[in-house]
């Protein structure tokens, strides 16, 4: 007996051994500051800064490690923002987002155990555009891209941007009241990422469905909290959620429901929202009329046999998901940004005053384009990419990479690069302007990453950054409150890693970098 509980103790150190074994010897790991469970987004970027300092074209840390080292995942980050775009671009190996697709395996299965609405016609691989694109699973991919595509070029529509700011400028005016209410004019500092979230999701979700959620407030208040929930659970790499997508599916189905993570009933709300919505724009539309919306462009996709039910729901779903958390943090950043800065500020505000606030298209105010994305920069609260999961054994700056194995590339940590930006730690949007004042992107700012799987989103989420801003800025002083623990401003690495919040990744919105205070005073302009 004592020689068998030996072999086995033997076997399983050595089984350790092999897990813990370095697959990539030649690729410096820089570890947290802090213990892997007080981890967070400041000290993640903290990381990028030290990869950068170390001119590291790419390098590892630790996402996991748990259970003895028996669970244990490797992040790999690219540093150099153009071999970045370069690999997004042209590898065929790097689309997948297997540390994402058990969230949705565990959200189906529970919904097809407890028999929610449309369960029936579920299945686990129908999962829109976050499909994996990979050489294996050349249908998956050819709907994952369709989705993609639609997405994207609906958005691009130039026809149809002035719809998309009309989406904008329809919440201006509950927006204003609600933030002169709430921020008693302009004397009560306010998170304003209370309100511009229901405005972004409402933006998000009239562009794809067009039903205008401000008449429908109950679906939009509650579709805002799935959303955030929905989205830290999926990027959150807790150890309930890790032990439940590690048992195998007929062993979890043996599993009593009351056992499985409280986030995987709670989203079957969100299911059911998405489903009335549904039924509710299918009301005044029908296979074959007119496709002007995303879902009715969708529909007719999954009518003549492109893509199937559920692609479609769960490609709302997603939309919700990415579409307005991120929006809307990034408008409370450049709000915030702006409250830091005032002269910038006030040299925004002259300029559309004195165009009275007209400004229809980017290029009607080149400076503001330029302040949104020096806020991109500056001001990264998206700070990294999504992991992208390896498909196939690939070569990625020299190295081997094994199917399964996560690469990332470190946003925040290109925009503060001195190679890439002269004077980091300055907030000076004219770096975006050409001689002719016109604005200028740099290829070195990625703000929504580059390639395949880039944010399709972007030119929604910059037409919402742009008119969100303009509008508030008519109404509008943004200061800093007397107790802001974001002031004074120093434009030093040290002053500006001190913006930022060292929570761990297990706090409110820390699946995003958060100032430490998101809290500013909005002062009536007219007064
Ligand atoms: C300022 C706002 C936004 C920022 C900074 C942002 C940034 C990003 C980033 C960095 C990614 C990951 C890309 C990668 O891993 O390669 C992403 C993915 C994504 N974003 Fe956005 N995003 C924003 C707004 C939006 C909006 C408005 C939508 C929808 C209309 C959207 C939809 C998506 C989707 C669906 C994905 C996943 C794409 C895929 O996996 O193929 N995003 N976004």
């Amino acid at each position: 007996m004592l020689y068998e509980v030996g072999a086995l103790c033997a076997s399983l150190a050595l089984f350790r051994l092999w897990l813990n074994r370095d697959k990539h010897p030649n690729v410096p790991h820089i570890l947290p500051e802090v213990p892997l469970k007080d981890d967070g987004p400041y000290w993640i970027v903290k990381s990028y800064l030290e990869g950068h300092r170390r001119n590291l074209p790419l390098y590892s840390y630790p996402l996991l490690d748990t259970f003895f080292g028996f669970l244990k995942l490797n992040l790999h980050v690219i540093n150099d923002p153009i071999k970045s775009k370069e690999i997004f671009t042209k590898s065929e190996a790097v689309g997948g987002h297997m540390e994402m697709y058990p969230w949705w395996y565990l959200v189906q299965e529970y919904r097809q155990r407890t028999k929610g609405r449309k369960a029936e016609t579920m299945h686990r691989d129908h999962i829109g555009i976050v499909r994996e694109h990979s050489r294996s699973d050349p249908q998956g991919t050819k709907i994952a891209k369709l989705c993609r595509r639609r997405l994207m070029e609906l958005a691009a529509k130039k026809q149809f941007e002035s719809k998309w700011v009309a989406k904008v400028d329809s919440q201006i005016s509950w927006l204003v009241e609600s933030l002169k209410k709430v921020g008693e004019n302009g004397t009560k500092p306010i998170d304003t990422f209370t309100y511009t979230m229901p405005a972004a999701m409402t933006v998000v979700l009239d562009f794809a469905l067009d039903i205008d959620l401000s008449k429908h407030t109950d679906y939009r208040d509650r579709i805002c909290t799935y959303a955030t929930k929905g989205l830290e659970s999926v990027i959150r790499l807790d150890k309930y959620k890790l032990i439940f997508i590690n048992i195998p599916t007929w062993l979890r189905a043996w599993i009593p429901l009351k056992y499985w993570p409280s986030w995987v009933p709670y989203m079957q709300g969100l299911y059911d929202d998405i489903l009335d919505l549904q039924d509710m724009h299918n009301k005044n539309w029908s296979v074959g009329d007119e496709a002007t919306s995303l879902l009715a462009i969708l529909q007719t996709d999954h009518s003549q046999g492109k893509m199937y039910e559920w692609d479609v729901v769960i490609l709302i779903q997603q939309l919700c998901m990415t579409g307005a958390d991120t929006t809307a943090l990034s408008l409370s950043g450049v709000l915030i940004t702006l409250a830091r800065f005032p002269e910038i500020q006030e040299k925004l505000f002259k300029i559309l005053e004195a165009q009275d606030f007209r400004a229809d298209e980017f290029k009607d105010c080149p400076y503001l384009h330029a302040v949104v994305y020096e806020t991109y920069r500056y001001c990264p609260i998206i700070y990294r990419t999504l992991f992208h999961s390896i498909t196939e054994k690939t070569e990625i700056l020299g190295e081997t990479f094994e199917k399964d194995e996560l690469i990332s590339f470190s946003i925040a940590g290109a925009n503060m690069n001195e190679k890439y930006f002269k004077s980091p730690w300055k907030f000076q949007p004219e770096r975006h302007l050409n001689e002719n004042g016109d604005f200028q992107k740099s290829v070195y700012q990625q703000p929504f990453n580059t390639g395949k799987r880039s944010c399709p989103g972007q030119i929604l989420a910059d037409i919402e950054l742009f008119h969100f801003t303009k509008n508030l800025m008519k109404h509008f002083k943004f200061e800093l409150h007397k107790d802001s623990v974001i002031k004074p401003v120093v434009e030093t690495e040290e002053g500006w890693l001190n913006i930022w919040s060292r929570d761990s990744a297990n706090a409110p919105l820390h699946h995003f970098l958060q100032p430490k205070d998101r809290r500013i005073l909005l002062v009536p302009r007219e007064n």
